[in-house]
């Protein structure tokens, strides 16, 4: 699933106009440094024209294709100047929630605003707050990538020399001048990806939604697009993210979901999942059965698997712990092959939630693209 935000931004270019009107002159950082957190996001108001925190806020949010419900109630709340990760396999409700979030689908039920606006009476207030990149950019691929910027520019109708300003220090933002005259067709996917963001960009909306930004890309251009997302956010956007790489999530989000079967099955910090499973473990493999099994009687609480010769060891993954453990099997004279920390990570905590592992949506990961 996917969406070309493109289409969102045409419809909007006089909305996003007003706003930039009443926001002021366009002045880009050109090193994407940092100007303190939530320092220019500006906070939305509700109704009665209070400043919230929220950037974005969801209650019993559901959908169903016929009668496959995809989302069954989804709360969520979004502070402002955050980074907020929907994590979840294939076929989870990612990209529908991102859909009806951004305006582009109707849920069948449920409330949500963003950047205080209702996504249902204020659609045009919401799109002219936001940016969205998909898992298939917007990039028009018979354009340079200087073309594509352009293209954005006259669409928000910039003044003439401001419109030059903006895309010239978005190629050098994106460290997209070298390539900025080539076709975009003969881009990476992470270029591609990174000027898909760009042109995003050019609208300076407070909330971008990037739904699997890394989908594909190999762990280079991954590594740069999160860099990307860091400077967005130390420049006081909020992001709304998608992912299905535990590691993504873990990284960069300040608050995490996993979305399973239409419904959120846990929400909080990295940490906080992480404290939802079981602790970590030492794992101790032998070279023999024999001494296995005189681990196994020494190292209190061990599990062992005599297959494959492992001792798991429940440890907090302390120096101290791990000291324990390799005294006492030097005090009995037991040889260890390996010894290897495991923490628990989000896959263990998708595991321990869903009864099931991010594994199948992992291996779905398409070609990488470089
Ligand atoms: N227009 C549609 N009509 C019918 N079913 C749909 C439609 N769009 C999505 N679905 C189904 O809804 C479910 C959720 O899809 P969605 O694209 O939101 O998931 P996702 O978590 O974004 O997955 P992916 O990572 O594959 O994009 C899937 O089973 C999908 O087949």
């Amino acid at each position: 699933m996917g969406f070309y935000p493109g289409v969102l931004i045409a419809a909007d270019a006089q909305a996003r106009l007003d706003r930039m009107v009443a926001v002021g002159p366009v002045g880009w950082a050109v090193s994407g440094g940092v100007s303190g957190r939530g320092q220019v996001g500006v906070r939305p108001a509700d109704d009665s024209g209070r400043m919230t925190n929220s950037a974005i806020t969801a209650s019993g949010l559901r959908k169903a294709y016929h009668d496959k419900v995809v989302l069954d109630g989804i709360d969520v709340n979004v502070r402002t100047g955050t980074v907020f990760a929907l994590l979840g396999p294939n076929g989870a409700g990612k990209t529908t929630m991102v859909n009806v979030l951004t305006t582009l689908l109707k849920a069948d039920g449920g409330t949500a605003r963003v950047a205080g606006h209702d996504i249902v009476t204020e659609t045009k207030k919401v799109r002219a707050s936001i940016g969205v990149t998909g898992q298939f950019a917007s990039v028009d691929e018979l354009l340079s990538g200087r073309e594509n910027l352009q293209l954005m520019v006259d669409l928000h109708h910039f003044k003439g020399g401001e419109g030059k300003g903006v895309v010239e220090n978005l190629l050098r933002r994106f460290d997209l001048v070298e390539s900025a005259d080539k076709l975009a067709s003969t881009y990476s996917g992470g270029m591609r990806r990174k000027l898909d963001l760009a042109m995003t960009l050019v609208g300076r909306p407070r909330i971008i939604f990037l739904d699997e930004p890394t989908t594909g890309l190999d762990p280079r251009s991954r590594r740069t697009m999160w860099n990307i997302v860091r400077e967005l956010v130390a420049d006081g956007m909020t992001i709304f993210l998608t992912t299905q790489y535990l590691e993504e999530a873990d990284q960069l989000a300040d608050q995490i979901a996993v979305l399973d079967q239409g419904k959120i099955v846990a929400q909080g910090t990295s940490e906080q999942l992480k404290r939802q499973i079981p602790g970590g473990h030492v794992q101790l493999r032998f070279a023999e059965a024999a001494q296995l099994d005189a681990a196994a009687r020494v190292l209190t609480g061990s599990t062992a698997d005599a297959e494959s010769l492992i001792l798991r060891v429940p440890s907090d993954g302390g120096a101290k712990s791990l000291r324990a453990v390799l005294d006492r099997l030097d005090e009995y004279a037991i040889d260890v092959e390996e010894f290897t920390v495991h923490m628990p990570d989000l896959d263990d905590v998708f595991l321990a939630l869903t009864g099931h592992s991010s594994t199948e949506a992992e291996s779905k990961t398409e070609v990488v693209t470089k």
